[in-house]
């Protein structure tokens, strides 16, 4: 069966293609969502997306993952430097997921430096623009079909 992937994004990303577009680029998040899809289709995976502002809606949403998801590609925002409550989630559902950031946060105010996910991160792109997302969907597909292979050649 196709794996599955959750794509979240945290808030004020819905607003990507308008928001402070010399930082975040000119590409909406609906042209992200599709993208990323794409990416994901053409190796035989599922994607869904899930935007919020509200940090419990997140926590829900990764709760729900719980047992359906394989991977989850996670761009928390400005929660990234604030929530326990999302990291905690993240840890009790016990699915591997990747941290993304549009911008490169390090070389942003000091305050963006500290995240509450990295440490817990299977991998962390940053300030790559909204490619990252392409590349996070690609790696993580690329993931699935490399483990697959590991566990077909283990039989
Ligand atoms: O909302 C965001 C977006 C961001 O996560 C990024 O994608 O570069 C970086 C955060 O510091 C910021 O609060």
């Amino acid at each position: 069966m196709g794996k599955s992937i959750l794509l979240i994004n945290g808030p004020n990303l819905n607003l990507l293609g308008t928001r402070e577009p010399h930082v975040y680029g000119h590409t909406t998040l609906s042209d992200v969502e599709l993208s990323s899809c794409e990416v994901a289709a053409s190796h035989g995976a599922v994607l869904d997306s899930f935007q919020s502002n509200h940090e419990g809606a997140i926590v829900d949403r990764i709760q729900a993952a719980r047992g359906k998801v394989d991977g989850i590609i996670i761009n928390p925002g400005a929660y990234t430097h604030t929530s326990v409550a999302i990291r905690d989630a993240l840890l009790s559902v016990g699915i591997p997921f990747i941290e993304l950031h549009v911008s490169n946060v390090h070389a942003r105010e000091p305050w963006r430096h500290h995240s509450y996910f990295s440490d817990k991160a299977a991998g962390i792109i940053v300030g790559l623009g909204v490619y990252g997302y392409k590349v996070a969907v690609e790696h993580v597909c690329v993931n699935f079909e490399e483990k697959e292979k590991e566990a077909k050649a283990a039989l």
